[in-house]
C-alpha cells in the first residue's frame, strides 16, 4: 500500500481513490511543482484532493470558501474525522477565536486545515496573521473551493474572489489549488486568469454523467401536471419509495413549494417543504426525515442542497426553470451520486421562462443603476438563461448541449436523453406547444422564433445592457438621458409585453410581481386588469388593518398581520370575477375589521365605514381609484385642505384626518369626533402641537383625536409597507417633488444617522483590533458587509443610500409638520426635536417625554421589521426575543425619548448585522449586552 493510500485510509477511512482524477489530482499536489485546477462534477469528491494533501504537508493550508454555512459543514465533517479542521468566522465564540489565533501564532500550529471566506482573507486586519505563517515558511496551500465564483461570467461572481489574484502573488512558492463544479469554457480561463495560476496541471471530468436520464415536459399541455408529477415520480423511485431511494421537486417560490408537496402527499406519496418562509425547526425536520428516508420527496427552493450529500437521490425535478444552464447542471447533477440510474426532469413553462427572464433583466437593470454604468459581464445571466431555454426548446441531445456549454466534447448519450431516445416524441411536443402557444397568442405565428415563441432578441433592450422598467410607472417631465433611457425601455417592454400576449393594449400587461412579493398567487392574471401593485396595496390595507387592532401586547402583530392579510387577500383574490369586485370585497373587509375593533374600543366612537356613513366618507372615489398609501398618508401642501369633510375612513387622506378637527359639530355625521376631538385638548399631544405651528394651513386650534393620529400613523405605516412591497415606488415618491417632503426630510435624516452609525461602527472596529489580534474577525466581518453586490467597496455615502431603501419608519406625524414649516435643513433627528419644541414653546412635545416599555418595543418592531422580511433571523420567535431584549435594554434604568430610543436602536440593529448575517440563536446578541454599549 502506497503512503498516500494509507493516509486516505488513516485520515478518511477510505479504501481507494474514488476516481482517476482524484487520485492525479492528489499526487500532482503532492509530489509536483505546478499549481492544480480541478473541475469535477458535485459530489465527485473535490474536497479530498486538497484536504489530503493538507494533512500530509507540512503546515497549514488555507482553504477559502464563500460560504460561512458551507465551511462549517466542512469543519463540522473534518472534526468528526479527527482532522484539525478550523475556521475563522464572525460566528465563531470569542473564545475559540482566541484558541486558533494562539495555535497559528505560535511555533508548530496543530491546525492542517484553516477555512476562510474571502472577506476575511482580504482583510487588512488578518494580514499580519497571514505574513507571520507566510515568513515562517507554515504555509501549506492555498485552496480556493468554488473558484467559479472568481468568474464574471459565472452565476455566482463574488467580487472578493477577485482579490485572491492579490494574495496569489504574494504568496510565492505557495502552490495553488482551485476547485469548481462548473466551469463553462470562459469561466475556467477567467479562473487561471484571475488567481494567476501558473500552468496549472488540469484534472476535469467529463460533465457527461451517463447515469443521468435528461428530460423536459412542457407543463402546460398537461391536463393534470400533478398526477403527471406524481406518475414520474413514482417510477423514478421504483414503487418501494423507502428501498429504493428519493427525490428532490425543485421551485422557484415558497409558495409553489407548499402547493407541490401538498398536491403529491394529497395524490398518495409523502412530500415535505423546505424553503426559508418555515420555521427552522420545521425546515430542519422535513430535511431530517428526507435525509433518513421517512419521506420520500422533498419539495424545496434552490437554497436546498448546498452541502446535502445524498446518494440515492433518484430523481431531481424542476417544477420551474433554473436560472442558467449551469445552476441547472449543479441542481439537477445532486441525483444519482451513487452511480445508479436516475432522472432530471424540467416542467417547462412559458410564463415562468417569461417571468424569470424579467426578474433577471430587472436584477441587471438595479446593479446597472445602483452602479451607475453598464459592464460587459450584464450579460452573463442573460446568456446563460439562454442557454437554459435554449436547453428546453431546441431540438438536440440534452446530454450533448450540456457538455457543449462547459466546454466538453459531445459525449455519447446512448439514449440517456429524451431526444436521442425519441425524438420524433420531443418534436411532436414541440410542435403541440409551438401551436398553444399560437392559439393563445395568434401575433407568434409570424415570428421567427422557438415553439414558445422565445426569441432572444424579443428582449433587445435587455440583451443591450437594459433592464426592463416598471412601464406603468410616471416619468418626470425633465428628461434627461437616464429618465429618457428609461422611458425608451419602458415603451420596448410595453411593446414587447403587447408582442407576446398579442395585445396592443398597454393597459392590459402584466407586470409580473417581484422576487419578493409575498401574495399568494402573485402572478396569476386570473383576474383581468387586476395589477400586482393594486394587489400588494389591498394587502398592506388588510396588513395594517388587523395589525393596528390586533391589540397591544404583542410585539410581532406587524408580521402576523402579514401572514393573516396575505390569507385574507388570497381567499379574495380567488373568490372574485373582476377588479372591482375584488377591490370592493377588500375595502368591505377592511370596513368589517374596523367596524368590529371600534366596538371594543369604547374610547373611539368616530365614524365607522362607509358603508354605514357615507357622508362621512369618501371611500367611493377611492374604490375606483384605489388611492395610493401615499395619499392617505401625505400631508403635502397640496392635499391638505383639498380633502373630504369629515371623513373618519380608514381611506380619508391624513390631510384630511386633520382638517375634520375643524368641523363645526353639525357638519357631518362625526360630529361625535369632533367633539371628543375637543375634548381631548387638554391631552395635548405633540401632533396638536406641532400641527399649531402651520397654523397657516392647518387649523390649527383643533389637535387629533386618538384615533385620528392612529389612522394617520396606519396610514404612514400602509405607506412604508408599500415602499417595502415596491421600492420603485419608493424611488418616485422620494424624488423631487413641488415642495419638498417630510419624508425626505427623514430620509436625510436618516441618512445622517447611518453616517454616524456607520463611522462608529468603523471605529469601534478598528479600536476592538487593537486591543487584540482575536478581535481581527469582528472587523474583517464588518469589511464584508460593506461589500457592495458588484463588489466596491461601499463609500459612507453609498452605504447610507442603500439604508435609506430599506427606511425605517418615519417620525410621527406631527414633527413632519413643523418640519415642513421650518424648512428643515438640518438632518440631525436630535435637533430637530429641540427645534420642534422650541417651536412648541412648551418644551411638553413627545419628543421629550420618556417612552414606555411598550412604546419603545413598537419602535424596536419598526426598525427590526425590515431585517426579519430580509430573513434575517431564523424564527420568528428569535425575531420577536431579540425585539423584547432590546426594548429592556433601551429602556431598563433609563428614562429615554423616543427619539433617543430610536437612534440607539438603529444604532445596536446596525452593529448587530455587522457581525451577524443571520440571526440562528439568543446567543447571537448576547454581546451587545456587554460589547456594544
Ligand atoms: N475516495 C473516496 N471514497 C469514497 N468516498 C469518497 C471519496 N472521496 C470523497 N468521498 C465522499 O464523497 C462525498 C462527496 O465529496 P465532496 O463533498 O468532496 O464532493 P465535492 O466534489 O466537493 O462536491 P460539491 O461540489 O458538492 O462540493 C463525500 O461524502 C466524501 O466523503
Ligand atoms: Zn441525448
Amino acid at each position: 500500500m502506497s503512503v498516500v493510500h494509507r493516509a486516505l485510509k488513516t485520515h478518511f477511512g477510505f479504501e481507494k481513490f474514488r476516481s482517476r482524477q482524484q487520485e492525479e489530482a492528489v499526487n500532482a499536489l503532492l509530489q509536483g511543482d505546478r499549481d492544480v485546477f480541478v473541475c469535477m462534477p458535485t459530489g465527485a469528491g473535490k474536497s479530498l484532493c486538497y484536504q489530503l494533501p493538507a494533512l500530509m504537508a507540512s503546515g497549514v493550508t488555507l482553504v477559502i470558501s464563500p460560504l460561512i454555512a458551507l465551511i462549517q459543514d466542512q469543519v463540522e465533517h473534518l472534526k468528526a474525522l479527527n482532522v484539525p479542521a478550523r475556521s475563522i468566522n464572525s460566528k465563531l465564540p470569542l473564545a475559540e477565536r482566541r484558541q486558533i489565533l494562539a495555535d497559528l501564532e505560535s511555533e508548530t500550529p496543530r491546525l492542517k486545515l484553516l477555512y476562510i471566506t474571502p472577506e476575511m482573507v482580504a482583510s487588512p486586519s488578518f494580514q499580519p496573521v497571514l505574513s507571520s505563517l507566510s515568513s515562517r515558511g507554515l504555509l501549506g496551500y492555498l485552496a480556493v473551493d468554488e473558484a467559479h465564483c472568481v468568474s464574471q461570467w459565472g452565476h455566482d461572481f463574488r467580487p472578493d474572489y477577485l482579490k485572491l489574484g492579490d494574495l496569489r502573488s504574494r504568496l510565492q512558492g505557495i502552490r495553488c489549488i482551485a476547485l469548481t463544479a462548473t466551469a463553462p469554457k470562459r469561466v475556467k480561463e477567467d479562473i487561471e486568469r484571475s488567481l494567476r495560476l501558473r500552468s496549472p496541471l488540469v484534472f476535469s471530468t467529463p460533465v457527461f454523467r451517463k447515469n443521468l436520464k435528461y428530460d423536459v415536459i412542457f407543463r402546460d399541455l398537461l391536463p393534470e401536471p400533478y398526477v403527471h408529477l406524481l406518475a414520474f415520480a413514482k417510477e423514478a423511485l421504483g414503487g418501494n419509495t423507502a428501498e429504493k431511494g428519493c427525490g428532490i421537486v425543485y421551485c422557484r417560490t415558497r409558495e409553489s413549494c407548499e402547493e407541490v408537496a401538498h398536491k403529491l402527499t394529497k395524490l398518495g406519496i409523502a412530500a415535505k417543504p423546505y424553503h426559508a418562509g418555515l420555521k427552522s425547526g420545521d425546515r430542519s425536520e422535513n430535511q431530517a426525515d428526507w435525509m433518513a428516508d421517512k419521506v420520500p420527496i422533498i419539495v424545496a427552493t434552490i437554497s436546498f442542497g448546498m452541502g446535502v450529500d445524498k446518494a440515492n437521490v433518484r430523481f431531481v425535478v424542476h417544477w420551474n426553470l433554473a436560472k442558467s444552464l449551469a445552476s441547472y447542471y449543479q441542481e439537477s447533477g445532486r441525483a444519482g451520486r451513487d452511480g445508479l440510474p436516475s432522472s432530471c426532469r424540467i416542467y417547462y413553462s412559458p410564463k415562468d421562462r417569461d417571468q424569470l427572464n424579467f426578474l433577471i433583466r430587472k436584477e441587471i437593470s438595479r446593479k446597472q443603476e445602483k452602479r451607475g454604468s453598464e459592464k460587459e459581464q450584464d450579460k452573463a445571466p442573460i446568456l446563460d438563461f439562454e442557454a437554459m431555454v435554449a436547453f428546453c426548446e431546441q431540438e438536440g441531445c440534452r446530454h450533448a448541449t450540456i457538455s457543449t456549454f462547459f466546454g466538453n466534447e459531445k459525449p455519447n448519450c446512448a439514449g440517456a436523453c429524451d431526444f436521442c431516445r425519441d425524438p420524433k416524441l420531443v418534436r411532436a411536443q414541440l410542435a403541440r406547444a409551438a401551436a398553444l402557444s399560437t392559439r393563445t397568442n395568434p401575433t407568434h405565428s409570424a415570428e421567427p422564433r422557438g415553439p414558445f415563441g422565445f426569441d432572444p432578441e424579443l428582449y433587445a433592450g435587455g440583451r443591450k445592457g437594459y433592464g426592463f422598467e416598471r412601464h406603468d410607472e410616471e416619468y418626470g417631465s425633465e428628461e434627461d438621458d437616464s429618465e429618457k433611457r428609461k422611458k425608451q425601455f419602458g415603451d420596448l417592454f410595453k411593446k414587447q409585453m403587447s408582442l407576446r400576449k398579442g395585445s396592443d393594449a398597454p393597459k392590459e400587461t402584466f407586470v409580473p410581481p417581484d422576487a419578493d412579493c409575498v401574495l399568494k398567487d402573485a402572478s396569476s392574471q386570473r383576474i383581468p386588469r387586476l395589477t400586482v401593485k393594486s394587489r400588494e396595496h389591498c394587502l398592506s390595507l388588510l396588513q395594517e388593518c388587523l395589525s393596528s387592532h390586533s391589540g397591544d401586547a404583542e410585539f410581532l402583530h406587524r408580521s402576523e398581520a402579514l401572514d393573516q392579510a396575505v390569507d385574507i387577500e388570497h381567499e379574495i383574490f380567488k373568490s372574485s370575477k373582476s377588479a372591482n369586485i375584488y377591490k370592493a370585497a377588500v375595502l368591505k373587509r377592511v370596513s368589517e375589521m374596523k367596524k368590529s375593533t371600534s366596538v371594543s374600543v369604547t374610547e373611539e366612537k368616530p365614524c365607522e365605514s362607509a358603508e354605514e356613513k357615507p357622508t362621512c366618507s369618501s371611500s367611493a372615489q377611492h374604490l375606483d381609484g384605489f388611492t395610493s398609501a401615499s395619499q392617505i398618508y401625505s400631508l403635502k401642501r397640496k392635499r391638505v385642505g383639498a380633502g373630504f369633510r369629515g371623513s373618519s375612513s380608514l381611506f380619508q387622506p391624513a390631510g384630511d384626518l386633520l382638517k375634520s378637527s375643524d368641523q363645526t359639530p353639525g357638519d357631518s355625521t362625526c360630529e361625535e369626533e369632533s367633539g371628543k376631538t375637543q375634548k381631548d385638548n387638554n391631552n395635548t399631544s405633540s401632533i396638536k402641537a406641532k400641527s399649531g405651528s402651520s397654523s397657516s394651513l392647518n387649523s390649527p386650534s383643533k389637535k387629533l383625536s386618538r384615533k385620528q393620529q392612529k389612522l394617520a400613523e396606519a396610514a404612514r405605516d400602509t405607506r412604508l409597507i408599500s415602499l417595502y412591497f415596491g421600492k420603485k415606488q419608493a424611488q418616485r415618491e422620494s424624488s423631487p417633488e413641488p415642495e419638498e417632503t417630510e419624508d425626505a426630510c427623514e430620509d436625510r435624516s436618516a441618512s445622517a444617522n447611518g453616517v454616524h452609525t456607520l463611522s462608529s461602527s468603523s471605529v469601534d472596529a478598528e479600536r476592538a483590533a487593537q486591543e487584540s489580534l482575536c478581535e481581527v474577525t469582528a472587523h474583517a466581518e464588518d469589511y464584508g458587509e460593506n461589500q457592495q453586490s458588484d463588489g466596491q467597496r461601499k463609500s459612507p455615502k453609498q452605504a447610507h443610500e442603500d439604508r435609506s431603501e430599506v427606511r425605517a419608519p418615519s417620525p410621527p406625524v406631527k414633527r413632519r409638520r413643523v418640519l415642513k414649516d421650518t424648512k428643515r435643513v438640518t438632518f440631525d433627528p436630535v435637533v430637530q426635536e429641540t427645534q420642534v419644541e422650541a417651536l412648541n414653546g412648551d418644551g411638553a412635545g413627545i419628543s421629550r417625554k420618556p417612552v414606555t416599555l411598550k412604546e419603545a418595543a413598537d419602535i424596536v418592531v419598526r426598525c427590526l421589521d425590515p431585517f426579519y422580511k430580509q430573513g434575517k433571523f431564523a424564527t420568528k420567535d428569535l425575531f420577536k426575543s431579540f425585539a423584547r431584549f432590546l426594548s429592556h435594554l433601551l429602556t431598563e434604568g433609563k428614562t429615554p425619548n423616543r427619539g433617543q430610543v430610536k437612534l440607539e436602536a438603529k444604532r445596536l440593529i446596525k452593529r448587530f448585522f455587522s457581525r451577524t448575517v443571520r440571526c440562528e440563536s439568543e446567543s447571537d446578541w448576547m454581546l451587545l449586552k456587554t460589547q456594544d454599549r
